[in-house]
């Protein structure tokens, strides 16, 4: 058996879900676990002096749930699969190898959480520029919604703070410039997994 872990991370809205949900459609036996699953109850995330919910930073997160739903992924992805009401599917007519199970962690601060860094084999980041986030952000609505002034007076300056964090702690980042067409980011990374799977084929 041979394991992949792919990380999609990147800004609020940058596209990672649409992403990530492409890859495992293309790909036989893979699997997403998406950070955003993981925040923590409305009542126990901080609030600060403006009233602004503290919702994008590590702390709003179960990020031990996280990582242990990862390790029993490690540890048996298809006994993780069938508990996860996913039947383990033959490669036959696929591109992916034989044998071959990738995880997908999929969200905004991923790389920010440094036991995930360890385990990531393929770092994938999108980024998108200030008016296209603040465009796309003000048409999603969240749960719970933003309040007026949020994105300005929390989700960018963290984005900018998390960022240089992450850039100054991990190397190994692909950066995908996340204004392209949705078909275009699935085939510059589909194209580079798969290379990457056979690689890892070709070392047996
Ligand atoms: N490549 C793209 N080009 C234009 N819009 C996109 C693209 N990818 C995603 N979107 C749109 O942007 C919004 C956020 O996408 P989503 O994948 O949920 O982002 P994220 O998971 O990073 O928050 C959605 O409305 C989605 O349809
Ligand atoms: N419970 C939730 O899912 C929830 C609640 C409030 C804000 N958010 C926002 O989710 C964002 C991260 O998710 P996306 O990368 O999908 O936008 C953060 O910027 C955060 O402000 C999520």
């Amino acid at each position: 058996m041979r394991k992949l872990i792919i990380g999609i991370g990147g800004i609020t809205n940058g596209g990672k879900s649409t992403l990530a949900r492409s890859l495992h459609e293309h790909i036989v036996n893979s699997y997403i676990i998406a950070q955003d699953t993981f925040f923590k109850d409305d009542s126990l995330v901080a609030v600060d002096s403006r009233g602004f919910k503290q919702y994008d930073v590590l702390d709003a997160l179960n990020m031990d749930k996280m990582m242990s739903e990862v390790q029993t992924w490690q540890k048996d992805p298809v006994s993780f699969l069938a508990s996860h009401g996913q039947r383990t599917q033959s490669s036959r007519v696929s591109e992916t190898p034989e044998d071959m199970y990738v995880l997908i962690i999929e969200g905004f601060l991923i790389y920010n959480y440094r036991p995930f860094n360890e385990i990531i084999d393929k770092k994938y980041f999108l980024h998108i520029p200030y008016d296209i986030c603040k465009a796309r952000r003000c048409s999603r609505t969240y749960n719970p919604p933003d309040p007026s002034g949020y994105f300005d007076g929390h989700v960018w300056p963290m984005y900018l703070k998390n960022r240089k964090e992450m850039e100054d702690t991990v190397s190994d980042l692909v950066f995908l410039d996340g204004i392209q067409t949705r078909d275009q980011l699935f085939s510059i990374v589909y194209e580079d997994i798969k290379m990457e799977m056979q690689r890892l084929t070709g070392n047996d």
